[in-house]
């Protein structure tokens, strides 16, 4: 069974922990002592039936003790599809959280409120998933109940949206009137919408087409590790593909080596295998002794990424110490560690406007923003946009070992 991974980004009271719980709750996925608890704790707010926030923020509360996490991931499934919620609390931090939380998502649900319609942070968490590359974003306005479930209302707001939409690269968006509280258009179709003809958020989670989503052109293999097993003749390598397919009998170039050799065998738990594709973890043989490590990448020959120590990329930047030119991070990349130093801060972005300031020579907390940067040691990478696995890397602050940024990697063409 397929699984889809998505995230909720709303501005407080837009009802993301209300819309989760009834998703949960709807589809049978709360345990009997967890809803007694919150008819119990409704009760005493003087809710009559159940208050679906409190479900939401009690499984929170569970998850947070003793940790610190941004980012609550919550299971569920039905007889379609299994699903991941990248559940991002805080306010504050909503841009640092909504990337993290993103950052592996098929699909964005957007909250509006149809009372309010849309706002600076509607536009923002627009132009997040839009810049993270989420393939689908859904508009699920919410709080149809207090608009007399008025189509004009939600009219209004898919104008707004898809006008603002409209300078950005997200294509795939859907439009859905819900009342998280009442459970319109949730898990079941709502009869005070009768002008909606669409699906339910739940149906259209289920049912959206994410297969495509994957890339299987670019053959990217980073190797994770060198595995000797068996017996002494036994090389494999281990890792996870990143990209593309990987068959016996192909020709392969480790980068940034540029030795080339072929697949002999390609070896999973379960067994050899034909074929290898992303996600699946595996282990390859090759046919020559190579001098192959951890942090190297396979690929096809005549389909390489680029072998670079220079990156123009998208920075969100997660620390209060300001990112500045010059300054010096750990940069993580696939399976590779390396240290990179900031050599220009092109522009930073305002995600409210999509208005570049090329003044800027900081980014602070919470920015976006486009920077140079050189590695000390080459990567073999890919633009964001073609491959979100090989495009992406993390700044740690070596001092604290904290991650400090989020980087997606520019086609610098
Ligand atoms: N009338 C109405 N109220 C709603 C609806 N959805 C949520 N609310 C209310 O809006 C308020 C905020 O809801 P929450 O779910 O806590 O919203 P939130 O602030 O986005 O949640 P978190 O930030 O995730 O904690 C609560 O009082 C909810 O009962 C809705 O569809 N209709």
């Amino acid at each position: 069974m397929d699984l889809l991974r998505f995230t909720t980004a709303g501005s407080v009271d837009d009802g993301k922990s209300t819309l989760i719980g009834r998703l949960l709750y709807d589809s049978k996925q709360v345990f009997a002592d967890q809803l007694e608890q919150v008819e119990a704790a409704s009760a005493a707010l003087g809710d009559d039936g159940v208050n679906l926030a409190l479900l939401t923020d009690g499984l929170r509360a569970e998850r947070e003790q003793g940790i610190t996490i941004d980012v609550a991931y919550r299971y569920f499934a039905t007889p379609r599809r299994k699903f991941i919620i990248a559940d991002t609390p805080g306010h504050e931090q909503y841009t640092r959280n909504m990337v993290t939380g993103a950052s592996t998502s098929n699909l964005a649900v957007v909250l509006v409120d149809a009372q309010q319609g849309m706002t600076q942070q509607s536009r923002r968490h627009a132009s997040i998933a839009s810049l993270l590359g989420i393939p689908h974003v859904v508009v699920a306005v919410n709080k149809m109940d207090l608009v007399g479930y008025r189509e004009d209302a939600f009219e209004r707001i898919v104008h707004d949206f898809t006008a603002f939409a409209a300078k950005l690269e997200t294509t795939d968006v859907t439009f859905i009137p819900i009342s998280a509280l009442h459970g319109d258009n949730v898990v079941t179709r709502s009869d005070a919408m009768p002008w909606y003809q669409g699906p339910s958020l739940l149906y259209h989670l289920e049912t959206v087409h994410i297969a495509s989503d994957r890339n299987l052109v670019d053959t990217r293999f980073p190797v994770q590790r060198v595995t000797r097993r068996r017996n002494p003749e036994y090389r494999g390598y281990a890792g996870t593909m990143a990209a593309g397919i990987l068959r016996p009998g192909e020709d392969v170039v480790v980068l940034p080596s540029g030795f080339e050799s072929t697949v002999e065998a390609i070896d999973t738990l379960e067994g050899e295998v034909d074929e290898a594709f992303p996600p699946m973890a595996v282990t390859v043989r090759l046919a020559d002794d190579l001098d192959v490590g951890r942090g190297d990448m396979l690929a096809r020959p005549r389909n390489r990424p680029e072998v670079t120590q220079e990156l123009d990329a998208m920075v969100c930047w997660m620390s209060d110490r300001p990112l500045a030119a010059r300054g010096m991070y750990a940069l993580k990349h696939t399976t590779r560690d390396a240290r990179a130093m900031i050599t220009d801060v092109v522009y930073r972005l305002d995600v409210d406007t999509l208005h570049r300031d090329p003044e800027a020579d900081r980014l602070a907390a919470n920015d976006l923003g486009r920077v140079r940067l050189r590695t000390t040691t080459p990567l073999c990478v890919d633009p964001y946009d073609r491959n979100r696995s090989t495009g992406s890397f993390v700044l740690v602050d070596e001092q604290t070992d904290s991650t400090v940024g989020a980087g997606m990697i520019l086609d610098r063409g």
